[in-house]
Parts: C-alpha cells; sequence; structure tokens
C-alpha cells in the first residue's frame, strides 16, 4: 500500500480512540470543517463532516470535501467512508444562508464548487461509501447517493425534499437518485418532496444496510471496501466509469448552463420568499428545542 503523505485533517475529541493507533491525520491550517484520516492497516480513507450544528453545506466545506477526495485518490486509497461527526445529523444538506439573499460572486463560487465535489465523488476511481449517522436531506442525500454504497443509522430521514421549500433539484441530483431507487417510486418522492425514514429508505433500496451503530455503520462500510480486494483497481475503476460517465459528462459539460439555471431560480421572488419563510421555521423550532 502507498504510504499517505499528504492527509488533509482536523484534530476533533468526536474521533473514537478505537480508531487512533491504526490511523493517521495531518493537519493543514486551512481545513475547518472536515477531518481526513487514512488507516494505515486497511488504506481506507474516513471523510468526517464537522461543521456544527448541522453540517451544512458551505463554500469552505464543499472545497474541503473535494480536496479530500481528491487526496483519497491521488494517494491510492482502498476506498473511501463518508460520515459525521454529529450524532444526529449526517448533513443537513446545502447551507440555505448560501442561497438566501446572497452575494453574487459567493454564491457562483458556491455552486461551482457543489459542482466539483460532486464530480470528484461521482466519479471516483476508489469505492465509495457513506455511513449515514443522521439526517441527511437535499445535499445530504446527494452525497450518499453519489456514493457506491449506504448504511443507515435507525430512526433518521433521508431524500431530495426541495419542492417543499420551494426549490427544484437539478438533473444531476435525480440521476443519482435514480441510480438507488426504481423510477416511479423516485418521481412520486422527488415531486412530493418526500424524507424517507431509515427503515422506509431500506425498503425501497434507497439505502443498503441499517445498523444501530456508527461503529457498526463504518464496520460495514469497510466490508463493502473489502469486497472489492480481488478486483483489479483498474478494471474496476474503468468498469464503474461505465456506469457513471454519462452524467458526468452531461454536467461538465453544462457547467455553465447548470450554473446559470440555479442562479436564475434561486433569484426569482417567490423562491427567494419561500426559503425566508422556510429558514424562519428552522429557526422557531430550533428556538423552542
Ligand atoms: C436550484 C436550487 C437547487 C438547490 C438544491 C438544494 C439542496 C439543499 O440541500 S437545500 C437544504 C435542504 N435542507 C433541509 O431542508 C434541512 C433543513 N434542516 C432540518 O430539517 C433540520 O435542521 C435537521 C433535521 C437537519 C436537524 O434538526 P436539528 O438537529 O433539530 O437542528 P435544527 O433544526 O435545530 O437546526 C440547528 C440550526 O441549524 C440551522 N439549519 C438547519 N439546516 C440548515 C441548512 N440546510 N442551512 C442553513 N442552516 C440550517 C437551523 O436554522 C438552526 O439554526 P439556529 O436557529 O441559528 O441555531
Amino acid at each position: 500500500m502507498n504510504i499517505i503523505r499528504t492527509v488533509r485533517s482536523v484534530a476533533f475529541s468526536s474521533i473514537p480512540n478505537r480508531t487512533l493507533s491504526t490511523t493517521r491525520s495531518l493537519s493543514t491550517p486551512s481545513a475547518q470543517y472536515t477531518a481526513f484520516e487514512v488507516n494505515d492497516k486497511t488504506g481506507i480513507a474516513t471523510l468526517t463532516l464537522n461543521r456544527p450544528p448541522v453540517n451544512s453545506l458551505n463554500l469552505e466545506l464543499l472545497t474541503e470535501m473535494r480536496n479530500c477526495l481528491k487526496d483519497a485518490e491521488t494517494n491510492k486509497c482502498k476506498g473511501l467512508i463518508i460520515t459525521s461527526s454529529s450524532n444526529s445529523v449526517f448533513t443537513a444538506g446545502l447551507d440555505l444562508l448560501e442561497m438566501y439573499q446572497p452575494q453574487d460572486e459567493r454564491v457562483k463560487s458556491f455552486w461551482t464548487a457543489l459542482q466539483s465535489m460532486w464530480m470528484e465523488l461521482y466519479g471516483s476511481k476508489i469505492p465509495t461509501a457513506a455511513a449515514i449517522n443522521g439526517h441527511a436531506p437535499a445535499g445530504g442525500c446527494l452525497i450518499a447517493t453519489a456514493c457506491e454504497y449506504r448504511v443507515m443509522l435507525p430512526n433518521f430521514t433521508i431524500g431530495l425534499n426541495e419542492t417543499l421549500i420551494g426549490i427544484v433539484a437539478p438533473k444531476w441530483f435525480v440521476s443519482a437518485f435514480l441510480n438507488v431507487v426504481p423510477r416511479r417510486v423516485a418521481e412520486q418522492a422527488i415531486t412530493q418532496g418526500k424524507l424517507f425514514t431509515t427503515a422506509e429508505a431500506h425498503h425501497v433500496g434507497l439505502v443498503d444496510d441499517v445498523v444501530n451503530t456508527k461503529e457498526e455503520a463504518i464496520a460495514k462500510c469497510e466490508q463493502f471496501i473489502a469486497s472489492f480486494k480481488n478486483v483489479n483497481p483498474y478494471a474496476r475503476a474503468l468498469t464503474k466509469q461505465q456506469f457513471r460517465i454519462k452524467e458526468l459528462q452531461e454536467l461538465e459539460q453544462q457547467r455553465e448552463k447548470d450554473l446559470q439555471i440555479f442562479l436564475g431560480l434561486i433569484m426569482q421572488p417567490s423562491v427567494q420568499k419561500a426559503m425566508g419563510i422556510y429558514l424562519e421555521g428552522l429557526k422557531k423550532k430550533s428556538k423552542k428545542q
């Protein structure tokens, strides 16, 4: 196995001690919202999202994620697991504050960073797995469906709920969802903005397995990655590419158009109003708790 020399990480207390003896993480001053570790024994990288309270995906977090994904692939890690440092939220999806009353240049960089992160994850040559240890609405579901394997803890929710906020899930969000659930289930769920419970998600195939603890979820992801141990990585990567190249090329060729569609949509006064009301509702709920 290649020895990893460049690993981006933020040290934080929620990394279980169990992993400390066998994992390595090097800090970079710019990594604020992620921890990135590589297990020396297995060669598997773990990317932990760590932007309290709900890991909402802002420009900086998306940029860090992309850098970690690139590092994992460049350093020929055996696979990559994405999880969260929170006990209840995998990620709350895109940071609504990036899209509500946005600044022109920042919102463009934000969307471009999301496109880049998704292309890196969806097109990754190495096996990818999501240990979904909390709620995963919208952008959270996007990250999960970009991975090759998903395992989830009970009593959380996952799905593309954009229509409930008055926004529209872009085509590439839908394509990845369609890879894992039947078309009819997808159409009904996405138009309704349905968030599936863990049990429902398992039933329709949106998640592959359900386990009770984060440790078990990581172990399941490791098992999935280890299932490729006798497979030639080059042949595996090219085969995976055959399944995913269409969506990747479509977005690559239409990045600017996709950005303009996004801007056109979120800048509509009615969409801004709906987003403002939704955010207000979240804040009221949060104060009551
Ligand atoms: C063309 C446009 C396409 C765009 C595609 C969009 C994709 C997206 O991802 S849009 C985002 C969709 N996300 C959601 O709808 C989730 C909203 N959040 C929740 O439902 C809940 O927060 C939760 C279930 C994820 C977690 O619940 P809980 O642990 O109870 O935490 P709180 O609700 O109390 O939230 C704490 C704190 O965080 C703020 N917040 C929550 N989600 C977001 C978010 N996505 N963006 C920004 N901020 C968020 C919430 O307002 C609270 O803030 P404070 O009141 O200031 O503490």
